[in-house]
């Protein structure tokens, strides 16, 4: 589909396509296809570890590294997408592609979950596992390519649908989507456990793994054919070559170029990309200066993530020292981070429609950048939060080692010896009950000594609760005293309530909308026209980096308490704000669509019988304005920050 160009302006009116309440059909297509693509990603991630675990048989250890390496290479591939989508095929093909591959990706994942396949002698365990862990890794590599690879080209894709016209629709279109990433990811994060909870097996019946990962693989699939579906109705921009290849040539000439002239006999120039002018388009050297100054300030970003992909593992593991018993429903730990969706589907909704224009209506401004920063702060006070729950639970558990209390009653007509490894309640009497005495948290087992009668019995210990077991008259020898002696709970368990962790998720996600949603507008809109994906896929690069710093923290900080662990990684995102803060302060938003279409028509003038040096100066004078940022634009205003 072609784009218009106003040739006064520059600006592009993206195709023909049709539009409804101002907004181009052709995106309807795009935020399906996304919502359809998370719910297969999230979907088969909310299953792995336990696929790993209990049908390939792996360890722990191995489960969870593994687990986490895949998410890692998830927000790695994006770079390698992006390079093939602006310097290559395009975003649309690079989508179509990659969509495939990692359709058959999730396919091979549940082909590999289908037990009676090597099942030969159908007693329900494969008996060749090689042939399911070749195939799940094969599998999972297919879909951290796909995955990783598409993601930085739809945001962009989409991003690219809508005219210099519709700055206002295109944010919204950020909003949309990030709802339906959130909407998908809910869904299958409550359903493929559940499918994978069902028994099935064509020889022997056993967990559905293959149909926790079927759903998804299904959803994959019609998250491409709607995409497909679309294709008549996108804009698509083309492609320019091996772009980043120049960038690199061009940012090597400079360096290289730059050291040649260390002399002080040659007069400096104002940026060191304009070292690059003697070989380079002055286009190219705007296009990266655009770009070098947002991944500057990306620097400090990957911290953020370090914090918000904690709920992942740090808060569920707090999660399951926690009583999950909300009356008419128990929530179990891993099922606590669905919290962060739903307060995602609603927040975004409120921030735009009420929060951010009461902000506008007071007359400040809110800058992407300044929300972004307010995120960071949110995300900080999330986790004084988790520090605070923390302390809640240490200490109630300090208390619960004193008031875990257990009492017998002997029903019996004869004495009973009564103990634990650790503790003797000594002999009972007939009829009579023993005192009470302190049983460790946690699992205990009694054994019981009456004459020729010896058994023994276990139970689970709530922190803080009191127990009084009853020994039957009809307990004899040969007795099962698991099933015969009953107990009574007298005082509950005083866990803390997992309800308690709602404001940490709560703060977490309200500057996850503020920090995500517009740092993905922010890297669409400040990027050059022709690096969209990869500043999408510099963005993503911060997700995975910030993954990174988690395992590294943990690893050299081993703190003896979990709690300042807490207070530890909101102080760095604190440090961190300041510096992003101020780095913020001094970025001067762009327009880089007006600035590529100024250095378009300096050349295009080449044509024209104009005076060569008041060219010259004109382009001197842009350089300058894109240096200093004197011209930049946010909103049609002048704006720092
Ligand atoms: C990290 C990504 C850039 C952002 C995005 N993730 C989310 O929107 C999460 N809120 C989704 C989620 C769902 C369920 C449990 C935890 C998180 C994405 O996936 O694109």
């Amino acid at each position: 589909m072609a784009d218009h160009e106003d040739p006064k302006t520059g600006k592009k009116n993206k195709g023909t396509s049709k539009e409804v309440c101002g907004y181009p059909l052709s995106i309807f297509f795009i935020v399906v296809n996304e919502f359809c693509e998370r719910f297969s990603y999230y979907g088969m991630r909310a299953v792995l570890v336990l696929y790993f675990k209990y049908f390939l048989r792996w360890d722990d250890d191995l489960a969870t590294s593994i687990y986490h390496t895949f998410v890692a290479l998830c927000y790695l591939t994006p770079i390698l997408g992006a390079i093939v989508a602006d310097s290559w095929l395009g975003k649309f093909k690079t989508i179509i592609y990659l969509s495939i591959v990692y359709a058959i990706g999730q396919v091979a994942m549940a082909v590999s979950a289908i037990h009676d396949i090597t099942d030969t002698d159908r007693d329900g365990t494969p008996n060749n596992m090689t042939f399911h862990v070749v195939l799940s890794m094969v599998g999972l590599f297919l879909i951290a390519l796909g995955t990783g690879g598409i993601k930085p080209c739809v945001a962009a894709f989409g991003g690219d649908q809508f005219g210099d016209h519709q700055e206002r629709q295109r944010r919204t279109f950020f909003s949309v989507f990030y709802l339906c990433i959130n909407g998908g990811s809910l869904l299958s994060t409550i359903i493929t456990p559940i499918l994978r909870a069902q028994n099935c097996g064509i020889y022997s019946k056993q967990k559905c793994y293959s149909l926790a990962f079927g759903v998804p693989a299904a959803l994959m699939v019609v998250a491409l054919v709607v995409f497909i579906v679309g294709s008549g109705m996108y804009y698509k921009a083309k492609p320019e070559g091996n772009i980043m290849g120049d960038v690199c040539k061009c940012i090597g000439f400079a360096i290289s170029n730059r050291y040649k002239h260390r002399s002080k006999q040659y007069p400096s120039r104002e940026h060191w990309m304009d070292w690059a002018e003697d070989k380079y388009d002055k286009l190219l050297i705007a296009q990266i200066k655009m770009v070098l100054k947002v991944l500057f300030l990306y620097i400090p970003l990957p911290m953020f993530w370090t914090l918000f992909d904690q709920k992942g593992s740090r808060w569920t593991l707090q999660a399951t020292t926690m009583d999950g018993n909300f009356g008419a429903i128990v929530i179990q730990p891993d099922q606590m981070q669905t919290v962060n969706p739903i307060l995602i589907l609603t927040l975004v909704p409120i921030m735009d429609s009420v929060i951010y224009p009461l902000i506008k209506k007071c007359g400040l401004n809110f800058t992407p950048l300044k929300r972004m920063t307010v995120g960071m702060f949110l995300a900080a006070l999330a986790f004084v939060c988790a520090a605070v729950v923390q302390i809640e639970i240490d200490v109630s558990r300090k208390h619960l080692t004193y008031f875990n209390l257990t009492q017998f009653v002997n029903g019996m007509n004869k004495p009973v010896n009564v103990s634990t490894s650790e503790v003797v309640f000594g002999q009972i009497e007939k009829f009579h009950y023993s005192n009470y005495s302190q049983i460790r948290n946690g699992r205990a087992t009694f054994f019981l000594q009456s004459g020729q009668l010896s058994c023994a019995f276990s139970r689970d210990f709530g922190f803080g609760s009191s127990y009084t077991f009853f020994i039957p008259s009809t307990l004899s020898l040969g007795s099962n005293c698991q099933e015969s002696i009953t107990g009574a709970e007298d005082i509950k368990p005083n866990s803390v309530h997992m309800a308690l962790q709602v404001p940490q998720y709560f703060f977490i996600t309200a500057g996850e909308v503020m920090f995500s949603v517009t740092g993905l507008e922010f890297s669409y809109s400040q990027a050059p026209s022709n690096m969209k994906a990869v500043l999408q896929a510099g963005w993503l690069l911060t997700v995975a980096i910030g993954n990174f710093i988690v395992l590294i923290v943990a690893e050299v900080a081993k703190l003896p308490k979990q709690w300042t662990e807490y207070v530890l990684f909101a102080s760095l995102l604190l440090c961190v704000c300041i510096i992003f803060s101020i780095m913020a302060y001094f970025y001067t938003y762009i327009d880089p669509t007006e600035i590529e279409a100024k250095f378009r028509r300096n050349v295009g003038d080449d044509d024209d019988d104009k005076n060569d040096k008041q060219r010259k100066l004109e382009m001197e004078m842009m350089k300058r304005d894109l240096d200093r940022s004197d011209d930049e634009h946010y909103k049609g205003k002048q704006t720092k920050m």
